[in-house]
C-alpha cells in the first residue's frame, strides 16, 4: 500500500501563513492612465542610460521621454536615453503590486516553459514570497527527488501530493507559486488557484523541446522515455501532454503567449525573450485583467 505523506507536509516556517491585511478597494487612479495598445507603455518615473545586460538573452529598452511620460518598447532604437528592462520591471511591479491585494499568483504551464525562471523575477519584483511547488513536494515525501517519488510511489501518490501543496498554498498571500506542468489537470487544484491569479505562460513545443534537451530529461520523469533522438522524443511526449491539456491551461486567468511576444518585438522566433520581459509581460496583462 501506497504510504500517504500528506497530513505530514511542512511548509518553510519563513512562509507566514496569515492572512495579511486587506487594502481598500479603489486606487486604480495611476496605472488606468497608461493601459495603452501596445507592450510596454508605462509611466516613465527614472531614467537611465542604457545598459545592455546580458544573461544569455536579449534585453529590452524602452525610451526614456520625461518625468510621467508614456515610453514604448516599440518606439525605443530612435531614442538617446533607455531604461533596462530591470528598471521596467520595478516601475510596473510598484503599480500593479497595490491591485493585487496581496493575492498570489500562480504560474502555470508545460514543462520547461519557464514558471520557476520567470516566477523568481516576478515575486523579486512584487516582493512577495516564491515557491515551487515541486520543491515543496519533495520536502513533503523526505527529500526525495520528483523522478524518485514517480518511480517508488507512481504519478497520482505525486499528484496527491500536489493537491495537497496547493490547497496549503491556497490559504496564504503574496506568493508566486510555480505550479508543476501537470498541476492543471485536476479540477480541484483550480480551486485552490483560483484564490490568486493564475497565469499561463504559453511557449512553443519547438522552443520546449529545446530547452529541456539543453537541461536533460532526467529530473522530469513524465519525459524519461520513448524512442528517437533527444529532440524527437521529447517533442512527441510535449505533444501528448499538451493534446491532454492545452484547454486546461487556457484556464488561466491571464495568458502570456511568447508567440504573440515575438511578433510584437519582430523576432524572428521566441528564444531571444528574457525571463524579465516576459515578467513584464504578465505583469501588464494582470494589469488589464484588474481594470477589466
Ligand atoms: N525566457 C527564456 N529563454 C530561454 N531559456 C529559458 C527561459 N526561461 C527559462 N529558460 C530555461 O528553460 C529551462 C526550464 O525553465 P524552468 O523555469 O525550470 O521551467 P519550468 O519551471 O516551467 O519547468 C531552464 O533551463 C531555464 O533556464
Ligand atoms: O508536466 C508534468 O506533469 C510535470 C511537470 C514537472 O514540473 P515542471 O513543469 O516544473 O517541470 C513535475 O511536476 C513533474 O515532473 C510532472
Amino acid at each position: 500500500m501506497e504510504a500517504r505523506v500528506s497530513s505530514g507536509l511542512q511548509l518553510p516556517n519563513w512562509v507566514s501563513t496569515e492572512k495579511i491585511a486587506r487594502k481598500p478597494a479603489g486606487s486604480l487612479q495611476l496605472f488606468r492612465k497608461y493601459v495603452g495598445q501596445r507592450l510596454y507603455h508605462m509611466p516613465v518615473t527614472r531614467c537611465a542610460r542604457a545598459k545592455e545586460r546580458f544573461h544569455g538573452f536579449v534585453t529590452l529598452k524602452v525610451s526614456c521621454v520625461s518625468e510621467n511620460h508614456k515610453a514604448s518598447v516599440l518606439e525605443s532604437e530612435s531614442s538617446p536615453a533607455f531604461l533596462d528592462e530591470s528598471d521596467i520591471i520595478k516601475s510596473k511591479a510598484e503599480e500593479v503590486e497595490p491591485n493585487l491585494d496581496g493575492r498570489s499568483l500562480y504560474l502555470v504551464g508545460m514543462m520547461g516553459s519557464g514558471k520557476t525562471t520567470v516566477g523568481r523575477v516576478l515575486s523579486e519584483a512584487l516582493r512577495y514570497s516564491f515557491l515551487d511547488c515541486d520543491a515543496l513536494i519533495e520536502d513533503a515525501v523526505g527529500g526525495s527527488t520528483v523522478a524518485e517519488i514517480f518511480k517508488l510511489h507512481g504519478e497520482s501518490f505525486f499528484r496527491d501530493n500536489e493537491t495537497e501543496v496547493l490547497k496549503k498554498l491556497s490559504s496564504m498571500h503574496q506568493l508566486v507559486v510555480s505550479t508543476g506542468g501537470g498541476a492543471v489537470v485536476r479540477p480541484v487544484n483550480w480551486r485552490h488557484m483560483r484564490k490568486g491569479i493564475s497565469i499561463w505562460l504559453d511557449v512553443p513545443l519547438e522552443a520546449l523541446a529545446r530547452r529541456i534537451i539543453a537541461v536533460g530529461t532526467g529530473s522530469r520523469p513524465l519525459l524519461n522515455h520513448g524512442d528517437g533522438d533527444p529532440y524527437t522524443k521529447t517533442m512527441k511526449r510535449l505533444s501528448t501532454l499538451f493534446e491532454q491539456r492545452g484547454e486546461a491551461y487556457a484556464d488561466a486567468d491571464v495568458r502570456v503567449s511568447l508567440e504573440n511576444m515575438a511578433a510584437k518585438l519582430g523576432y524572428e522566433d521566441v528564444s531571444g525573450i528574457s525571463p524579465t520581459a516576459i515578467a513584464i509581460e504578465a505583469l501588464i496583462q494582470i494589469e488589464h485583467l484588474l481594470t477589466k
